[in-house]
């Protein structure tokens, strides 16, 4: 039997490229600059191949992340270099890209100079894609993590990030800074993270699965095997 997965993958992509590239001409209608927020690990691939193939007024552009590892552009891991490899080719390199990483040894140390930086963006944002974990994670608001109610509660737009179940320290974008965005989407593969949708919609502890705090957000949630 044939196996479809691929092409459900990558048709959801473009469906999910449309649907921001149309955020982001909407509200370009209106401002001078707009701002995208994007996440890494594996799945936004596709996505950020069909965005870089569209046609955008990428100039007038920012792109940041809704988190990172503390790690080097350079590492295989780093979200940044993932955006800048996938998304930010052709004519999307003429965008300006933000990341949350510094010269700071640590998080902790970092937090204040990239908390500046992305303060100084057009925000709201025009769309958040957002990823998810089997573990119900998305950006960095990890379920193990002791900075969660933190980062759930603060003001500040970014929280330094030390999970026991990640191999790194990270940076994460807040709830409250992601929330300030009119179109939130998640994008989401397999039946694994099916599962996991499935039981966030069913009940209501954002502490056992934090994805939990954008489900009530205009959400459009993009799926395929
Ligand atoms: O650690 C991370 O994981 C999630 C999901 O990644 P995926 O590889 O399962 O697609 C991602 O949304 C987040 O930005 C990333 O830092």
């Amino acid at each position: 039997m044939q196996d479809d997965t691929p092409n459900a993958r990558e048709s959801l992509a473009r469906q999910l490229a449309e649907a921001v590239a149309e955020a982001l001409r909407h509200d370009l209608e209106a401002r001078e600059r707009v701002l995208l927020v994007v996440s890494g690990g594996s799945t936004p691939v596709p996505f950020f191949r069909a965005l870089a193939a569209t046609a955008l007024p990428w100039s007038r552009i920012d792109v940041t992340l809704a988190d990172e590892r503390w790690v080097a552009e350079s590492a295989d891991d780093s979200n940044a270099r993932l955006v800048r490899r996938e998304l930010l080719q052709g004519k999307a390199a003429e965008a300006r890209f933000t990341p949350l990483t510094s010269a700071a040894e640590t998080p902790e140390e970092g937090v204040a100079e990239v908390a500046a930086r992305v303060e100084a963006l057009p925000w709201p944002a025009s769309a958040v894609v957002l990823g998810m974990g089997g573990d119900g994670h998305t950006a960095s608001l990890f379920p193990d993590s002791p900075e969660l109610s933190l980062a759930l509660s603060t003001a500040e737009p970014v929280v330094a990030v030390r999970t026991p179940s990640q191999p790194q320290a990270r940076i994460t974008l807040s709830a409250d800074r992601l929330h300030q965005c009119p179109r939130h989407f998640l994008h989401i593969t397999g039946e694994e993270k099916r599962a996991v949708l499935g039981r966030a919609l069913a009940g209501d502890d954002t502490r056992a699965l934090p994805v939990r705090a954008f489900l009530a957000s205009p959400l459009g949630i993009y799926w395929a095997p």
